[in-house]
């Protein structure tokens, strides 16, 4: 997949699966030792992290990088990383107006994201580290909030190449992994009003991821 995007393709890493199957730690899995290295146990981001600078720096190519990563729960987006304002309490310091729009192309863009230009591995890391330290402040705030929320890490990669005629090419990939909700089983787990509601919402939001990546292996025009 990082070759993938490398070549100027946009992909996607989906974690899905019911609560505690392990999601969040397939995506992050243990963080960083003292040393720098990658545990065994590190997860998708960091290894992608990881391959992404040693294809780059092997083929000492020009290029340059930038990273999102947030938020969407019950129909609302919080920025991970947005800039931290002292004065307000720390739901309130994430959570920025951040709207879904289209940019023209036919992509879905979701507007005045805070994006980081990375230039190292570290780098990446250390803003995984941030958001993933965020997310589970509101985690103790929202009884297990991340659960219910699906995050999006993304890595969008410019590559400078020259053609044969000496022209120049930018390709530009974009890699998200994403950390879905869970699914549930609203009558099992015993979800009530409000609760039951938000699980509708997940349910329907799975659901129609379901239905949109048929829609796309199937190349339907229309989402049934
Ligand atoms: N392969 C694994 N090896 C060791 N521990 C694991 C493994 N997978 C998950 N765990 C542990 O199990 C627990 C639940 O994992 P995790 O939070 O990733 O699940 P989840 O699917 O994201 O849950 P939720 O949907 O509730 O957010 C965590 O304490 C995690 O450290």
């Amino acid at each position: 997949i990082v070759k993938e995007v490398l070549n100027g393709f946009n992909c996607i890493v989906f974690a899905y699966g019911q609560t505690g199957t392990g999601k969040t730690y397939t995506m992050e899995g243990g963080m960083r030792n003292k040393a720098g290295e990658l545990p065994a146990e590190a997860g998708i981001i960091p290894r992608a992290d990881r391959q992404i600078f040693d294809t780059l720096e092997g083929q000492n190519a020009d290029y340059s990088m930038k990273v999102t990563f947030w938020e969407l729960y019950n129909e609302e987006i919080t920025d991970f990383l947005a800039s931290e304002e002292p004065s307000k309490s720390s739901e309130e310091r994430q959570k920025k107006h951040v709207s879904l729009m289209e940019d023209g192309k036919g992509c879905v863009v979701v507007r005045d994201l805070e994006e980081e230009a990375v230039y190292s591995e570290n780098d990446i890391y250390n803003l995984l580290e941030r958001g993933a330290a965020r997310r589970r402040t509101t985690d103790t705030l929202l009884n297990k909030r991340s659960s219910r929320s699906h995050s999006v890490f993304s890595i969008t990669i410019h590559v400078k190449e020259m053609t044969v005629g000496d022209e120049e090419l930018i390709k530009c990939g974009k890699l998200n992994l994403v950390d879905l909700a869970r699914s549930e089983n609203i009558s099992r787990s015993g979800a009530r009003e409000a609760r039951a509601r938000e699980a509708g919402e997940i349910n329907k939001s799975l659901l129609t991821l379901g239905r949109v990546i048929t829609a796309l292996v199937e190349h339907f025009i229309h989402i049934a």
